[in-house]
C-alpha cells in the first residue's frame, strides 16, 4: 500500500453548467515533485483551489496527511501544513523582502500580548529566532543581496522567490506552486529549478506544480499528471508522459517536448 500525503479522489468542481474539475484522481508522495499540466483550462488552477480550500468541490474528497481537507475553513490550511503561492504573484510590494518572509513567520510567534507589550523575555526570545529564521530563508531563497530591498522594486524572479519563501515561513509539509516560473528569464528559471530541488532535498518538502514551462517540468519532476478539459488523461514520469500519444494530442505538439 503506497503513503499518500496527498490524495485526491473524484474530485469535480462545477461553475454553472462548466464542470471545471472532472472525477479527477490523484496522489502525492512524501517527497515527490509532481507536476500537473494541460492547456489553458484544463482545470489546473481549480485543482488547487479545491486542495487548499478556496472554494468547496462539488464532489469527490481531499485528503492530506490523514486529514479531511473537505469543509475545511480556509485560514486552517496552512496549520494544516500545506503552502501555496499564486499564478499572479501575492506579495507584499511595499514591504521589504525579509519583511515579507516575517510576516509569514509571525502567524506562528507564541508571545502573549502582554509579553509583547512589556518586550519581556520571551518576546525578546522569540523576535530573534524569528529574525534568525527569516535570514535563512532569505539565505535558502538566494535573497541575501536583496533581503532589504522594497519587493516592489526587485525583479520579477525575485519577487516569485520572496512570494515561495513567504509560502515556506508557515512550514508546510507539502508546497503548492502555481506557475511558478511565469515570466521569469530563461536564467532565472535555471536558479528556480536548483531552488525547488533544494527544497526537497534539504528541507524534506514536497512539492506539487502547475507549470506551463515544459523543460523545467522534464527535468524536476518525478511524476507528471496531464490534464485536459478537467480530466486527467495521462499520468506518470517525464519520459511516459512525453511518449503518450494522448498527451501529444491534446497538449504538447509534436515538436513541444
Ligand atoms: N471561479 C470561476 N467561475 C467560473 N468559471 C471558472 C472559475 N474558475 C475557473 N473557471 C473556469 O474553469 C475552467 C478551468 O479553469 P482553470 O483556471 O482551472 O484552468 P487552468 O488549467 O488553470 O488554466 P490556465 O493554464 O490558463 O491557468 C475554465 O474554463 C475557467 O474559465
Amino acid at each position: 500500500m503506497r503513503n499518500a500525503l496527498l490524495e485526491v479522489t473524484d474530485l469535480s468542481r462545477r461553475f454553472g453548467g462548466l464542470t471545471a474539475v472532472d472525477g479527477l484522481n490523484f496522489h502525492v508522495n512524501d517527497g515527490e515533485i509532481v507536476s500537473i499540466i494541460g492547456p489553458n483550462g484544463a482545470g489546473k488552477t481549480t485543482a488547487f483551489n479545491l486542495i487548499t480550500c478556496i472554494y468547496p468541490p462539488s464532489a469527490g474528497a481531499i485528503s492530506f496527511d490523514g486529514l479531511n481537507l473537505v469543509g475545511l475553513p480556509l485560514h486552517r490550511i496552512a496549520a494544516a501544513g500545506i503552502g501555496r503561492t499564486f499564478q499572479n504573484l501575492r506579495v507584499f510590494a511595499n514591504l521589504t523582502a525579509r519583511e515579507n518572509i516575517l510576516v509569514g513567520l509571525t502567524r506562528h510567534a507564541r508571545a502573549s500580548f502582554l509579553e509583547t507589550l512589556f518586550h519581556g523575555g520571551r518576546f525578546r526570545a522569540e523576535e530573534e529566532a524569528l529574525a534568525a529564521e527569516a535570514d535563512r530563508l532569505v539565505a535558502l531563497l538566494d535573497l541575501t543581496p536583496v533581503a532589504d530591498q522594497l519587493v516592489r522594486n526587485l525583479p520579477y524572479g525575485d519577487q516569485r522567490r520572496v512570494e515561495i519563501a513567504r509560502a515556506l515561513a508557515t512550514k508546510p509539509k507539502i508546497l503548492l506552486l502555481d506557475e511558478p516560473a511565469a515570466g521569469m528569464t530563461p536564467p532565472e528559471i535555471e536558479e528556480l529549478n536548483g531552488m525547488i530541488r533544494r527544497l526537497r532535498d534539504e528541507l524534506g518538502k514536497t512539492v506539487l506544480m502547475v507549470e506551463h514551462h515544459m523543460s523545467l517540468v522534464m527535468e524536476i519532476s518525478d511524476r507528471i499528471i496531464v490534464m485536459d478539459q478537467g480530466r486527467k488523461i495521462a499520468e506518470g514520469t517525464p519520459d511516459e508522459v512525453r511518449s503518450n500519444p494522448l498527451v501529444i494530442s491534446a497538449y504538447l505538439g509534436s515538436g513541444v517536448v
